[in-house]
């Protein structure tokens, strides 16, 4: 799903007025009836104090339509301007005669605090305050009214966006956000519901297709999207009949140290659950035994040193995809190792954990990283990497030209794990806090190196494992719960993320 920027929505609106030589206020109009049948739906003329609270601007005027149609169809509605400015748009003003003429009396101003009505935990909020147009920071008295709804606890419902959330920058010291139960976005989300800063203030959303011109909308290309099943449908090879191991790859894993060998056990099986033929891990000296033991599949390969780390990479394996990092370690004595490996390598690589630590101790090793590799750090392990970033939409940015400088792929990870290339963004919409454990990144390199082994283009195997990985989980914890989920779970669940690709919605099932 593609996520439109602000200005490219703008756009739709003036193409579909154009086409549809409409006035435009009749937008207003459409999405708000659209509003007022989601929320007529739910409630089924149930009296429940509904308060929608308008801004000034177009959001402000979808707010008062909505309220207009609770009120003509039997609702128990207040409606609020919430009078931040005096510069109201046109069709706010059409919105508010008509609210008007069917009330027959003005919505009640709210120009201070004195004037903020009590709000119940039984009520219904409307947030119709601010929408994609909030473009500076509001005044104390409205930052103190978002308060006031926060604290109040009744069931928010915001039209568009949560008032105070910026549709074009993060989160910034002193920003106050409405605290949304269910956001209805137009035609598509927007990129702040997914980041961490900002996308905590929301608990549900969803898209209203309020009829923006398809042609318009299918012919702009978007600099985010949502990758979701039918994006994965389209990339997954299903395997011929006629075929031997060699025809999947070999994955080659190099990584574990002393103490830390479940790392490199935990990357190669998920490999392997991943699809790959055959999977190599090179460990230090002390791994071999770990690893013959704890999984048969899996070959294994040493340096020539009796040490607790590695002191060379220097393999016979003649691998199709290669990981390195899981539990490696940072000594000197590897950081060498690794850059006499990188000088080496001229295909993609999948890089992570202290491999991309190694990185960011040495910078100039970053000139040897091949085109096209992976790399899939975590919000800490990019901050080494790339520095200090203002907020999310400055940590997007600064990633994106640091993966156009070097041509790579950067996979962001974190509750919508976003992988970045040639400044596109590819939002992950799989995965649950069940992940926050110890181990689930070295699942998921394994996955991306099996995949790559496979043939996948590293675009390919990026978000296919990334999406594989969440989805796997997203099963698993049917069985295991968020708190009982750990990081061998998710690979032993890749096989049913396989499965449930292809697999019939349940009602179809059954007939
Ligand atoms: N295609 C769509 O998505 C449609 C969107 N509509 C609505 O239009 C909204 C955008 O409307 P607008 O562009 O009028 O903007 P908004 O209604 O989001 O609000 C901002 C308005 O207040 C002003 N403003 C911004 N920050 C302020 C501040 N801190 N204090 C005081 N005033 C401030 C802005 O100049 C703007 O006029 C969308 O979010 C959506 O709700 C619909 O009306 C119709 C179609
Ligand atoms: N709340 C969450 N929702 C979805 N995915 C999550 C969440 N928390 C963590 N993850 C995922 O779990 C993985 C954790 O990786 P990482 O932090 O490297 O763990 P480790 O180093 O222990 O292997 C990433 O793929 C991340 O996207
Ligand atoms: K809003």
């Amino acid at each position: 799903m593609k996520i439109y920027s602000p200005k490219q929505i703008y756009e739709a609106d003036k193409a579909t007025i154009a086409k549809e030589g409409i006035p435009s206020y009749n937008l207003m109009e459409r999405a708000g009836g659209y509003i007022y049948e989601w929320m007529h739906k739910r409630l089924q003329g149930q009296q429940v104090p509904i308060k929608v609270f308008c801004g000034i601007g177009n959001n402000g005027g979808d707010g008062l339509v909505v309220a207009r149609l609770l009120l003509k169809n039997g609702y128990n509605v207040d409606a609020y301007i919430v009078n931040c400015s005096d510069k109201r748009s046109p069709d706010f003003l059409k919105a508010y005669d008509e609210l008007k003429s069917a009330s027959k009396k003005w919505p009640e101003l709210i120009k201070k605090e004195e004037d903020f009505p009590a709000i119940t935990p039984n009520d219904i909020v409307v947030d119709a305050i601010f929408g994609i147009g909030l473009n500076r920071c509001p005044e104390d008295w409205v930052k103190k009214l978002f308060v006031k709804i926060n604290d109040s606890k009744a069931y928010v419902l915001s039209i568009d966006m949560p008032s105070g959330m910026y549709a074009d920058r993060g989160l910034q010291k002193d920003d106050v956000i409405i605290h949304s139960a269910f956001v209805l976005s137009f035609q598509s989300p927007k990129l702040a519901f997914f980041l961490p800063e900002t996308g905590k203030y929301i608990t549900m959303w969803d898209v209203l297709d309020i009829g923006l011109d398809p042609e318009f909308l299918a012919n702009t290309e978007t600099d985010t999207v949502l990758i979701d099943k039918p994006d994965i449908q389209r990339i997954y090879r299903q395997r011929p009949q006629f075929t031997h191991k060699g025809m999947y790859g070999h994955s080659l894993i190099i990584g574990g140290s002393y103490g830390k060998m479940g790392a490199i056990i935990l990357a190669a099986k998920a490999a392997l659950r991943a699809g790959s033929g055959l999977v190599t891990a090179y460990v230090p000296q002390i791994g071999v035994p770990i690893l013959q033991t704890a999984i048969p599949e899996v070959m294994v390969e040493t340096d020539n040193f009796n040490g607790k780390v590695f002191e060379e990479i220097d393999f016979q394996t003649e691998a199709n995809a290669i990981a390195i990092g899981p539990g490696m370690g940072t000594d000197e004595k590897t950081v060498d190792a690794m850059s006499a490996f990188l000088k080496a390598q001229k295909a993609p690589i999948v890089i992570d954990a202290d491999a991309l630590n190694i990185l960011a101790k040495r910078p100039s090793l970053m000139e040897q990283v091949p085109d096209l590799s992976i790399l899939t750090p975590h919000p800490g392990e990019l901050e080494r990497l790339i520095g200090k970033w203002d907020d999310d939409f400055d940590k997007l940015e600064k990633t994106a030209k640091f993966a156009k400088k070097h041509n790579i792929i950067i996979v962001i990870k974190g509750a919508h794990t976003i992988t970045v290339y040639d400044y596109k963004l590819h939002i992950n919409t799989t995965g649950n806090p069940g992940l926050s454990t110890a181990g689930t990144g070295d699942v998921l390199t394994g996955v991306i190196t099996g995949l790559l082994a496979q043939g996948y283009h590293p675009m390919e195997a990026a978000l296919m494992g990334v999406y594989h990985h969440g989805l796997a989980a997203d099963i698993a914890i049917n069985q295991y719960a968020v708190e009982g989920l750990i990081a061998s779970d998710v690979t032993a669940f890749l096989g049913r993320a396989y499965m449930d690709l292809f697999a019939k919605p349940e009602h179809e099932q059954q007939q």
